[in-house]
Parts: C-alpha cells; structure tokens; sequence
C-alpha cells in the first residue's frame, strides 16, 4: 500500500489565488490594500532568500510589500523605534521580524515589542493566550496551513487521535491548540517522551515539528495514518556529488510512505502552506483592523 502524497505546493497556490482575489475584492470595494511589513536583520544567506520570496508572493496576491534591512549590528533601540513606527502605521496590517537575529537582540522582546494585532507570526503572548483560550486570535502561520491540509485531506478532524512530537511555541504548542479546537484528542509528545515509537504508532494524525532529520521511522506510523512532515533539514548528499546537499523532513519518508494513508513530502509539502499562511494571515489582519468580515476559509 502506497500513501497519497499530499501536494502542499499546489494547495498553496491555490489558497494564494483566494487571497488574491479577496484583496481585489478588498481594493475595489473599500478602498483598501492589506500591507506586510518584514523586517531583516543582518545578511544571512538563507534569510535573505526566505525574505525575498515572501516579498515577492506578497506582490503576487496583490498586497504591499515593505521590506526594512538593517546592519548585523543595529542597536535594539534603534529595532524597537521601527517595530514602534510600524505599529503606528495604518498602510501595515503585518509585521513579521525573520529569525534568527543576532546574538545580542532578543527574539521575546522583539516579539513582545509588535502590536499583537499585526503579529502575523502569532507569537506575541497575546496570541498564544487568545488561541489557548478559544479567542480569535493571530494563528502561527506554519500550524495554520498544517490544519489546512489536514481538513482538506481528512474532511472533519472529530475524535481522531493526533500526536504532535515537537513542543516549540511556533509550531507545536499552537499546532495541538488547534488540533484540540477541531475536536481531536492530542497528545504532544517530544525527544524526552517514554516509547515515543508506540506514542507515534496510536496517531491517526501524526505532525512531526521535532527539527530532527529523518528520526520519526517507518514503522513509528500506523497504518493508514495522516502525516504531516513540519521539518525542513539540510543534510549532506554525496550520492549527488561532492559537496551537494539535499532537503529532508523530520520523517523517513520512503519506509513511512508505504505505510501512511497520506503524507507531505519535503520540500513540497508544508513549506509553501507557511508562506501562504502568512499572506492569508496579513488579510485577516487587515481585516480585523477595518472592523470588516473576517477572509472567507483563510483563518482556524
Ligand atoms: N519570524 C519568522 N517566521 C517564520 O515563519 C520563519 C522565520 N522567522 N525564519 C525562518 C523560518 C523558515 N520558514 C520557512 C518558510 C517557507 C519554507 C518553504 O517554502 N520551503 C520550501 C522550499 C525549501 C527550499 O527549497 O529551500 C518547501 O519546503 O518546499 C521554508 C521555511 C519560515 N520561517
């Protein structure tokens, strides 16, 4: 038996193109463009990428697109007097600050510093207690398109047993909220969880967030199970030649996907959903800041 393999890179542009035409509806009727602001510190390689294609997909739906590059070194201070003029700005619904920052600034305060209205990383405690209390709320955008595909592929979400292996703020923590909101009965599970093999093995939902490649093992997935591969790890592949590296997720994709019912690969799976999360979560907040309906099918 072979799983379907869930294609998030297709599923994302399709919820791009519903974004897309939600904002020209938005243009049209009320005179209004949503705005994301995102903010980079220094010049690593990666981020720089990243960065670049939010910038480029935000333009693509029909939004604007700031984009503020600061010096490696840039005093917080000087960060905060941003976040805070931002804040202020009615044309910026988002705000998001890539990370890792260097060293000396610090990813909770930065965090704490954003408006948590325009918090589209759904990180600020806010947002956290709002989701964790049943409260409309900014929604990580990363566990936002993992449920997405999850009710797309399974329909209703209702009494199946999810296990979540993974306990971050960004992704685990919200992800189990919003599968406990969906009616699943959920188990976070981590490195340090006992027979986490016969944990994973009672999941018919398993989302694995753990950073880790390729350590959720085939036969860790029940038969026919749905799962959700968050992690995107860079590991060296010298079957392509010297030096050549390749992407894997957090589970061993050949032997699980001859077990699972349905899996996402990586990259291709849950990757693309993030950045469309986040353009879906920048219209909800444009939204909410003009008291109009919240996007139809974009927010949990
Ligand atoms: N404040 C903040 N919020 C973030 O959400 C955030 C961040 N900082 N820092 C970095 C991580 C990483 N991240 C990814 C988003 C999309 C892909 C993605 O689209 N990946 C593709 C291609 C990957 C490739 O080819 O390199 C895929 O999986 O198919 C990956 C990684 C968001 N992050």
């Amino acid at each position: 038996m072979s799983a379907t393999i869930i294609d998030g890179k297709a599923f994302a542009a399709k919820v791009r193109g519903q974004i897309a035409e939600q904002v020209a509806r938005l243009k049209a009727e009320k005179g209004l463009t949503p705005g994301l602001a995102v903010i980079l510190v220094g010049e690593d390689p990666a981020s720089q990428v990243y960065v670049r294609n939010k910038g480029k997909q935000t333009v693509e739906v029909g939004m604007n697109s700031f984009e503020h590059k600061l010096p490696a070194d840039v005093p917080a201070d000087e960060l905060y007097a941003l976040i805070d003029k931002l804040n202020a700005d009615p044309a910026v619904h988002g705000i998001l600050c890539q990370f890792p920052v260097p060293p000396h600034l610090s990813e909770t305060e930065i965090v704490a510093r954003i408006d948590p209205a325009k918090d589209v990383d759904g990180l600020h405690v806010v947002n956290a207690g709002l989701l964790a209390s049943g409260q409309k709320a900014m929604v990580s955008c990363t566990p936002l398109g993992c449920l997405m595909l999850l009710r797309d592929q399974l329909g209703s979400l209702s009494g199946l047993n999810a296990v979540v292996v993974g306990r971050s703020n960004l992704v685990g923590k919200p992800m189990a909220q919003l599968l406990l909101r969906d009616s699943c009965t959920v188990t976070i599970a981590h490195s340090r969880t006992k027979d986490l093999p016969e944990v994973c093995r009672r999941a018919d939902i398993l989302v694995a967030a753990v950073g880790r490649p390729e350590m959720i093992k085939g036969d860790w997935v029940k038969p026919g199970a749905t799962v959700i591969d968050v992690g995107i790890n860079r590991i060296d592949a010298p079957e392509r030649g010297e030096g050549k590296t390749r992407l894997v997720g957090d589970v061993e994709f050949g032997a699980a996907s001859e077990v699972a019912g349905a899996i996402t690969p990586v990259p291709g799976g849950v990757g693309p959903m993030t950045i469309a999360c986040l353009l879906a979560n920048t219209l909800t907040a444009c939204c909410r800041a003009n008291g109009l309906p919240e996007p139809e099918g974009l927010t949990a």
